[in-house]
């Protein structure tokens, strides 16, 4: 295992300064004569898009596929880092504002991949990740040696090991790279990258990797870092869960919730989360960064990954069910903080 931590100086850095970095067979056309400054001394404005001007010194190609509330920001960061960014999206209008900011469209993630040094992927889950990597006019037929392809989605292991196998069957690499945080961290690349895979191409996707994020992990051979990404994701939902009874209890009994929100953040128990997500909790509001349904898709693989060993998880097996519960209200699409409307007795009782 190793992990890097981006230092906290870091301003917005253009993709060209990290050129120098990205080994030859990652770009299109070798750079030779790229001035090498370390990518965190150098002044952003030592560098602008004129930079590369010589045909031979074209930068790598960076693809995007899926524009959700985590890629959407995600692309916007490379791209405001100056990369050349080629976006695509199952639903075109969502590429627009990139498009605006200077990302170029391809009609397929097989044209994206063909068009690209290095692809991320940022679907919802296993399906669509599956879909969009290995389907028609999917990624791996545009990916060849030389070519790199990241998925970052919150999937299974199994489903990462599926699409790894068939990116490396075309000769191209493969790193899945799950993340923690959510659209705000996303928005203000303060992701944390949990990788596994290849090294060689983790190496290589590292000063993107640095765009997007505060911390990343190599955490060795492929599926462990999905392993680690529904590990961290299965105590985040029963934590949840849990806040959102204490919330409902301390009202019922009288007390103020706003003042029970104040009192754990002082405490041993204190977790952003709760301080960001509980005071509008208490409005019953649901503003959504991380939606419910991907945390109950996270629960239900995080419980099949401990079934595969094992492992007893009967707090996060009740927490799933109440996201279930949430779902079949119509809450899908709300933050995953509305799990806390499953416990309320007009949606336990539904007509
Ligand atoms: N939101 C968050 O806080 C975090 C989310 N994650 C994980 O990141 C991933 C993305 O999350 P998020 O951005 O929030 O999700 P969104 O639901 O906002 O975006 C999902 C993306 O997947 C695409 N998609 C869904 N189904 C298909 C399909 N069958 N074929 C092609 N594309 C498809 C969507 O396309 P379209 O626009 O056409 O619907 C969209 O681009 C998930 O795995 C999630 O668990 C990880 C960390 C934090
Ligand atoms: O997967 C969600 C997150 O906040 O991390």
């Amino acid at each position: 295992m190793s992990v890097v931590v981006k230092p906290s100086t870091t301003m917005a850095i253009l993709c060209s300064t990290f050129l120098p970095q990205v080994p030859n067979h990652f770009r299109r056309n070798p750079i030779s004569s790229f001035p090498s400054k370390s990518i965190f001394s150098i002044s952003p404005k030592a560098f602008s898009s004129n930079a590369i001007s010589k045909e031979d010194e074209a930068p790598a190609r960076v693809g995007f596929l899926g524009l959700g509330i985590m890629g959407s920001p995600m692309a916007q960061n490379l791209i405001k880092a100056g990369c050349d960014v080629i976006v695509w999206n199952r639903t075109k209008s969502k590429c627009d504002p990139l498009i605006s900011l200077g990302a170029n469209y391809k009609q397929s993630p097989e044209e994206v991949t063909s068009s690209c040094d290095i692809t991320f992927a940022m679907l919802a889950d296993p399906e669509s990740a599956v879909e969009v990597a290995l389907g028609k006019s999917g990624a791996a037929n545009g990916l060849s040696p030389g070519k790199g392809y990241v998925d970052v989605s919150t999937v299974d292991g199994v489903t990462s090991k599926l699409i790894g196998k068939q990116v490396k069957a075309t000769g191209a690499l493969f790193l899945e790279a799950p993340v923690s945080g959510s659209k705000k961290p996303a928005e203000d690349g303060q992701l944390i990258f949990l990788t596994a895979g290849d090294k060689a191409l983790y190496e290589t996707v590292a000063p993107f990797l640095d765009i997007m994020g505060k911390t990343r992990f190599f955490l060795g051979d492929i599926g462990n870092g999905a392993a680690m990404k529904l590990v961290v994701n299965m105590i985040m939902g029963s934590m949840m869960a849990s806040f959102s009874e204490g919330l409902l209890l301390s009202e019922k009994v009288g007390l103020d919730p706003s003042v029970l929100v104040e009192v754990v953040s002082q405490g041993a128990i204190s977790a952003p989360m709760f301080s960001m997500k509980g005071p509008s909790m208490v409005q019953a509001m649901y503003p959504t960064a991380f939606p419910l349904k991907h945390q109950q898709k996270d629960m239900r693989l995080a419980l099949g990954l401990a079934e595969s060993v094992s492992q007893p998880t009967p707090i996060a097996a009740a927490a799933n069910e109440l996201y279930k519960v949430a779902k079949s209200h119509g809450l899908s699409d709300q933050d995953f903080s509305a799990v806390m409307e499953a416990l309320k007795p007009r949606l336990q009782t539904p007509n």
